[in-house]
């Protein structure tokens, strides 16, 4: 680490440059023009030499060990440096190295104290123009690639697939010596804000579903402010038009809060029932222990009169924001009779969505008959879409429990599920949930817009054949190619999430970065110690905020730039020894840190905060 002191508040706008780089013409340096032989170069300053000094490079180049440690003695500095400059208390992190004193120390530039500190006169710099040179992986230390490993890295024999050792290799002068695994070498681009963030359209999907956890879809009024533990009940439905029935009952759904897990649940709620026997909720668990993913999971029910009635409450999982098949693709006007198909009928739904409804449909049912139960509920308006194309069954296990004294055959139940599915495949098809009611009206308009395949599945469902079905015989309608095609689909779908969530990968990082950077900086309250945050480790980190954070162009205008911010941060995560100018807000003093020492400033002061 270097400390500069700037003797004089200079305006200079000098912007290191390497050789051979273009200069910024932007950029007018108003110091006046000195000899470029009595100039001393930056890279011999900035990365202690100049790989271009024998070849060009006209900058005064004084050989490393004509430095001096003290900084009176050191060769090509500025004439213009103070006595108070020269001076000036170095700042050495906490722990960055053993033989770097620990403190803030005035004297720590002598003769035994390695690395030995570069002074410059600060009318070269000025700090908001010059850090590009710096920042931009061209700096001393480990420079790293695009992809944010150490170049390093990629010249040792052992760099090729080591990543999924418990370390990798290094270079040094001794030659390869293992590092620790660096979890935290990042997978993307550093520089690239776009790639930290899931796309647009999966976050506005999220975004919506979170906030339609938290909003309140109705008034809850005259609702119970808890139930079984359930508290913050709000009603999922409109209250207005018909309400139609389950069976003989009402019923009601209602999002609400688990007091347990914080989680929210529906609560549908099926009014006036009065359970006759306690075995009707037999059926309950074994639904309870259903895990299919395109079944609504079943959590727990119980009765209750916190309605002032004899309520059953069944409780499943809540997945905001679903629609459900009927508000998709019924609630328009039945046009399947009227008029011929095209795009003015957007409502309709499309073949091959069909196919994969089915396909999901057809899994659910194959689980549930499996388990030895029966669907006994595959209507529209309990079926939920979620998500592109995601059907999940809803309801389940409610008809067990309300129809539990008309025991009937779970064999005949099953084949009663195949016949709703018929019945839910033409009304799909046809537009009505009443296309049904007229067999040879629905064949002939489901055979007007949709393939013959369609049409067989949906009569082999509704027909009474001799022998029983199965749902292996409805799998075989489908077909081998379909369901590899929605095999195909789902695995698209899991890479492309999963392509989502590496951009996420690294915030989870940035966000505990963040947080403690938040717990170190400006904390008035520390008073027993007034200029906690103005000396030692804690002032680097404030200037490295500055640096982060409050950059200023040219024209004094505040730089909020993300890309910026992610990179700067994710080499602070990283420790990397790139070298970076921070530069006090008076301007009167800069430091030439690396991340790696900044890195060790923040573990420290953090963890005599955590220590208290
Ligand atoms: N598990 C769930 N997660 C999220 N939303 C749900 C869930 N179950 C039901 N809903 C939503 O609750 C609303 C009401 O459901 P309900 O079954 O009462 O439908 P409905 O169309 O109003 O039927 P009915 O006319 O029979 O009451 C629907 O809009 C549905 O999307």
């Amino acid at each position: 680490m270097a400390y500069f002191s700037r003797p004089q508040a200079s305006n200079s706008a000098i912007r290191i440059v390497a050789p051979g780089e273009q200069e910024d013409k932007s950029i007018k340096p108003q110091t006046p023009k000195k000899d470029s032989t009595q100039r001393q170069c930056r890279n011999v300053l900035i990365y202690g030499s100049c790989k271009f000094q024998d070849k060009g490079c006209h900058y005064y180049h004084p050989s490393i060990e004509s430095y001096s440690t003290t900084p009176t003695a050191a060769p090509g500095l500025s004439t213009g440096l103070s006595a108070e400059a020269v001076n000036a208390p170095v700042f050495v992190p906490k722990g960055a190295s053993s033989s770097l004193s620990p403190t803030l120390s005035a004297t720590s530039t002598t003769a035994a104290s390695p690395p030995p500190i570069d002074y410059q006169s600060n009318d070269q710099y000025n700090p908001y123009l010059s850090t590009d040179a710096i920042d931009s992986g061209n700096a001393g230390g480990m420079p790293m690639d695009a992809m944010g490993y150490p170049r390093d890295f990629h010249q040792s024999p052992f760099a090729e697939g080591d990543l999924s050792m418990n370390g990798f290799y290094a270079s040094n002068q001794a030659g390869f010596v293992r590092q620790p695994l660096n979890y935290h070498i990042y997978t993307r681009p550093i520089d690239s804000a776009n790639s930290h963030f899931i796309s647009d359209s999966l976050r506005e999907e999220l975004q919506k579903r979170a906030e339609a956890t938290q909003t309140s879809i109705g008034p809850s009024m005259g609702l119970p402010e808890e139930l079984q533990g359930y508290h913050s009940l709000a009603p999922l439905e409109e209250t207005t038009g018909e309400r139609r029935k389950v069976f003989s009952w009402h019923s009601t759904v209602y999002r609400a809060i688990n007091a347990v897990d914080g989680v929210a649940y529906v609560l549908r709620r099926i009014e006036n029932y009065r359970l006759a026997q306690s075995s009707a909720f037999s059926s309950i668990e074994a639904w309870s222990r259903i895990r299919h993913p395109n079944i609504v999971r079943l959590r727990e029910a119980f009765t209750t009169r916190a309605f002032n009635d004899n309520s059953l409450v069944v409780v499943y999982d809540y997945h905001p924001n679903a629609l459900t098949l009927q508000d998709a693709h019924l609630k328009a006007k039945p046009i399947a009779y009227h008029r011929s198909r095209s795009a003015s009928v957007p409502d309709l739904v499309s073949e091959a969505a069909l196919w994969s409804y089915i396909a999901q449909i057809a899994s659910a049912i194959k689980t549930v008959h499996e388990a030895g139960l029966a669907v006994r509920i595959l209507d529209p308006s309990k079926i939920l879409l979620y998500g592109k194309n995601r059907v999940h069954l809803g309801s389940c296990g409610i008809v067990d429990v309300l129809m539990h004294d008309t025991r009937q055959d779970i064999a005949a139940l099953q084949q009663e599920d195949f016949i709703m599915f018929g019945r839910l495949i033409f009304a799909l098809c046809c537009g009505t949930t009443t296309a049904i009611s007229s067999l040879a009206k629905a064949v002939e308009a489901l055979s007007r817009y949709y393939s013959n395949d369609i049409k067989s599945i949906a009569l082999y469902l509704v027909s009474k054949p001799g022998n029983p079905k199965n749902i292996a015989q409805v799998l075989d309608l489908v077909g081998r190619p379909r369901l590899v095609r929605e095999m195909d689909e789902l695995h698209t779908a899991v890479d492309r999430v999963e392509g989502d969530l590496m951009s996420e990968l690294e915030n989870g990082r940035l966000f505990r970065l963040m947080c403690k950077l938040g717990f170190i900086n400006e904390r008035p309250e520390f008073a027993r110690e007034p200029r906690w945050s103005e000396t030692g480790d804690r002032y680097i980190i404030k200037l490295f905020r500055d640096y982060v954070f409050h950059q200023v162009d040219e024209n004094g205008n505040p730089v909020l730039n993300m890309s910026h911010v992610l990179s700067c941060l994710n080499k602070l995560d990283i420790g990397v020894e790139e070298r970076i100018m921070l530069v006090s807000r008076d301007e009167q003093s800069c430091l030439v840190v690396s991340y790696k020492e900044v890195k060790a400033c923040v573990d420290s002061t953090f963890n005599d905060l955590a220590r208290g």
